[in-house]
C-alpha cells in the first residue's frame, strides 16, 4: 500500500492506494511541522491515518466515519511509516516532508508528457496525464483550484499549452482584500442573477458569469483546434462551477446556459492521483 500526497496552494490532497488501485481520496488542511515530525515516527499506518484524517472539531469523531474505520482495520498490520509519494506546487510545504523517512518526491521531468516547459506546475502535468490515460488524447484539463488552469495535450501526448488565472475563491478574496468597501463573500450554491441590485450579489455575478464565459470560450476554442478533443474539469470548485454552467441563465429571457458544452464535459476529482500512479508505473 502507499499514500499519494498532492500539495496544492490551499490544502493537502491525499489518496490511499493498494498497488494500482485507488481506494479512497480526501483533503486536509496543511499540517503543522510538529505533526509531520510525529508522523515520521509513527510505526503503523493506523497512527498516521489518525493524524491525517480530519476530525469533527465539535465531537472529535472522524468525519469520514465508516471509511476511516475500514481503512484502519485494513492497515493495522502494516508496519513502519507507510510510503508517501509526494508531488507539490508549494516548495515551502514540500520542505516539511523531506524528513519523512519513506517519502518519494515526484519531479516534473518524471511525468511522461512531451514538450513540458521547466516551470510548468507538476499538478497540471499529472492531471493531464491522468485525464489522457482515462479519456484518451487530445485532452484539455480545467483545474478549478486556488488558481484556475487550462492545460491541453495533443494526440501525441505533447503539451499544447494552457492558461492560468485566479480561481473563484481567490478572485473573491482579492476583491475583499484590495478594496476599501467590498465585503468578503461566499460562493453561492446556485447561479446568481446576472443583474444584481446589491453589492454581495454584484460580486458573485461578476466573478461567476465572467469565469463561466471564459471557460466556455476556452472549451469552444479547444474544439475548433481539436474537434475530437476531450475536456475534463477537476479541482475544489469543479462541482460548483459545473452546477452554475448547468443552470438556466438568471437574466431576462434567460435560456439554458451551455447544454452542449456541459453534456460533453467530464468531471473528475482524482486526475492527479491517476497521473501519479501512471508516472510510478512508467518507472517500474
Ligand atoms: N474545505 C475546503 N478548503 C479549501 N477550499 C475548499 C474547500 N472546499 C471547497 N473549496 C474550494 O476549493 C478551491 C481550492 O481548490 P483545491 O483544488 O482544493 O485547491 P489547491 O489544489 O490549489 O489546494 C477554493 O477556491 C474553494 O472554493
Ligand atoms: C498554476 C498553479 C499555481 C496551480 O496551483 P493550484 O491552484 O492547483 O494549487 C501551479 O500549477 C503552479 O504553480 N504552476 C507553475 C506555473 C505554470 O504552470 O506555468
Ligand atoms: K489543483
Amino acid at each position: 500500500m502507499w499514500l499519494a500526497l498532492m500539495i496544492g496552494n490551499s490544502r493537502l490532497h491525499w489518496a490511499y492506494f493498494t498497488g494500482d488501485t485507488l481506494i479512497y481520496a480526501w483533503d486536509t488542511d496543511y499540517l503543522p511541522a510538529d505533526v509531520i515530525q510525529r508522523l515520521s515516527q509513527s510505526q503503523t499506518l493506523k497512527d498516521l491515518l489518525l493524524e491525517i484524517f480530519p476530525n469533527d472539531e465539535a465531537t472529535g469523531k472522524a468525519r469520514h466515519g465508516n471509511i476511516e474505520d475500514s481503512l484502519k482495520t485494513l492497515c493495522s498490520s502494516v508496519s513502519s511509516p507507510p510510503p508517501i509519494i509526494l508531488a507539490s506546487v508549494v516548495p515551502s510545504q514540500t520542505a516539511l516532508w523531506q524528513s519523512y523517512p519513506n517519502v518519494r518526491i515526484l519531479t516534473l521531468d518524471q511525468v511522461p508528457i512531451k514538450g513540458i516547459y521547466p516551470t510548468l506546475g507538476i499538478d497540471r502535468a499529472l492531471a493531464l496525464l491522468g485525464a489522457g490515460q482515462n479519456w484518451g488524447f487530445p485532452i484539455l484539463v480545467i483545474d478549478a483550484g486556488t488558481a484556475l488552469t487550462f492545460t491541453g495535450a495533443d494526440a501525441n501526448q505533447h503539451l499544447v499549452g494552457g492558461a492560468i488565472l485566479p480561481g473563484l475563491g481567490l478572485q473573491l478574496a482579492t476583491l475583499a482584500g484590495k478594496t476599501g468597501q467590498l465585503p468578503t463573500v461566499e460562493l453561492p450554491q446556485q447561479l446568481p442573477h446576472r443583474y444584481a441590485l446589491n453589492t454581495k450579489e454584484a460580486i458573485q455575478s461578476g466573478v461567476i458569469y465572467t469565469l463561466v464565459a471564459g471557460i466556455k470560450d476556452f472549451i469552444e476554442a479547444w474544439w475548433r483546434d481539436f474537434p475530437q478533443g476531450n475536456v475534463v474539469m477537476t479541482g475544489g470548485d469543479r462541482t460548483l462551477l459545473v452546477n452554475y454552467m448547468r443552470s438556466p441563465m438568471k437574466a431576462p429571457k434567460g435560456a439554458s446556459q451551455f447544454p452542449e458544452i456541459v453534456d460533453s464535459l467530464n468531471v473528475e476529482a482524482n486526475l492527479i492521483f491517476w497521473g501519479m500512479q501512471k508516472t510510478l508505473k512508467n518507472y517500474e
